[in-house]
């Protein structure tokens, strides 16, 4: 018997596989993908446009068309105004309380659907600051990355100035986002409330939730997380991490269409003291009562304002669904593997063009989108619209490639990257 411990493969010749090409390696993931079989429940994803754009506007899901028409002929139609006593009333609360259990690891009660994102973050954020300058004057900071989405940076400002309060601006690189480092340094006795997003609208970056919780709350502050870009892509544990308060869209991940409303959590144990500054009578503590004085109800009730919008609020519940089906672990798996995958093909096919990975390489710090850098990418995502794939183009020279995991599939990610190199070698 040998003692060689190489094993003998013959000649040289024999060694020589022929290497996997990019396509065959695309249809391999997509034949082992678990959840590949959702995409067909997806309007247009059978046609051959490339969709990279779910993280700004989610695809319908096919069963939302009769869902919507049963809406208008049944409840609206047929139920009218007796639809606010026997449904409608309740429904803010009861799809909040299916999105905080499948995408935002909160218990019921703590999630509502709302106004738009901006409208609910100005109002927890208005309620947050409030409640801790009453509490201890010196409180009065605002802390904020300035490289949030602009209408986080906006309304800070806005607040800031309606309440005296000052801002704390964290810089941060364009290709990350607010990290324990920076968030360890800009917090202090002063700080009131921070705002951060969990997944950077941006570069993609994925903040550490619990982590950053822990750093704002060791500095007496209270936390509102923008979930924005993470609801229904990666896992949030808010009760977990402790987190104070959070808001974020319907529009992208859950596919509630076009300006759906956002939901808002307020962690119970705040419920009875924070008030928010738009009081309005479907926020009252007896709504119908129409009393002389606002008085805020109890519990969740209290961050509405006005009538909730329930059409826009029918649509997401078919992605509520899909995600209680997939279940989030699933959706997270597929979409690191979907961002892996783009990059692993940027690499190979794009960075010898001169592009720049502008996301986090590291999968742990990646949400559901990968930003890629190069001057021209302004004209080439003009170009690519043109052509039925649909990135998106945020500067400074970044292509965003929003990878959906129910609705995408490995081999468009690698057409689509394809015509980002086509375009670039045309453009540049
Ligand atoms: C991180 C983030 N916050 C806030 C918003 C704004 O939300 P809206 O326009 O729905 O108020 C968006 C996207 O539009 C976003 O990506
Ligand atoms: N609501 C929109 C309306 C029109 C165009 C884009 C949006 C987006 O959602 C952009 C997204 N928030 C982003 O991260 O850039």
């Amino acid at each position: 018997m040998s003692t060689d411990p190489t094993p003998d493969f013959g000649s040289v010749d024999a060694l020589e596989v022929p290497p996997v090409s990019l396509e065959a390696e695309a249809a391999a993931l997509d034949t082992d993908d678990p959840l590949a079989h959702h995409r067909a429940a997806f309007v247009g994803a059978e046609t051959s446009l490339v969709y990279f754009d779910g993280n700004s506007l989610g695809r319908p899901p096919r069963a939302t068309a009769d869902r919507l028409a049963r809406f208008v002929t049944d409840e609206w139609g047929g139920r009218l105004i007796r639809g606010w006593d026997e449904a409608w009333m309740q429904l803010p609360f009861e799809i909040g309380d299916r999105i905080g259990a499948v995408a935002l690891g909160a218990a019921s009660g703590q999630t509502v659907i709302g106004d738009s994102t901006t409208v609910l973050l100005y109002k927890l954020l208005r309620a947050a600051l409030d409640a801790q300058t009453a509490a201890d004057p010196r409180r009065n900071e605002i802390v904020v990355g300035r490289d949030d989405f602009p209408t986080d940076r906006y309304l800070v400002e806005g607040i800031a100035a309606e309440r005296g309060a000052r801002v704390v601006w964290v810089d941060v690189d364009t290709s990350r986002g607010v990290d324990a480092e920076l968030l360890g340094a800009a917090v202090n006795e002063r700080t009131a409330v921070v705002l951060l997003s969990h997944v950077s609208y941006r570069s993609g970056y994925l903040a550490d939730g619990a982590g950053l919780t822990r750093i704002a709350h060791d500095a007496g502050a209270l936390v509102l997380w923008d979930l924005c870009h993470s609801a229904g892509s990666v896992p949030v544990e808010l009760d977990a991490w402790g987190a104070d308060l959070a808001v974020g869209c319907t529009y992208k991940y859950l596919n509630g269409g076009p300006g759906s409303p956002a939901f808002a959590y307020v962690a119970d144990r705040h419920q009875g003291t924070l008030t928010q500054p738009v009081q309005g009578w479907m926020g009252a503590a007896d709504v119908f009562s129409m009393g002389p004085v606002y008085r805020p109800a109890d519990g969740m009730r209290r961050f509405l304002s006005g009538t909730p919008p329930v059409l826009a609020m029918i649509a997401m519940q078919d992605t509520l669904d899909l995600l209680d089906e997939a279940g989030i672990d699933a959706v997270r798996a597929k979409s690191t593997a979907l961002t892996a995958f783009a990059v692993r093909v940027a690499d190979g096919i794009l960075r010898p063009l001169g592009v720049r990975l502008a996301s986090p390489r590291d999968e742990a710090e990646r949400g559901g989108h990968v930003t890629l850098s190069h001057p021209a990418m302004r004209a080439v995502t003009a170009r690519l619209w043109k052509g039925d794939v649909i990135p998106d183009y945020r500067d400074p020279h970044g292509l965003r490639i929003g990878l959906s995991p129910l609705s995408t599939s490995f081999t468009e990610t690698l057409t689509g990257l394809h015509a980002v190199a086509d375009a670039l070698r045309t453009e540049s």
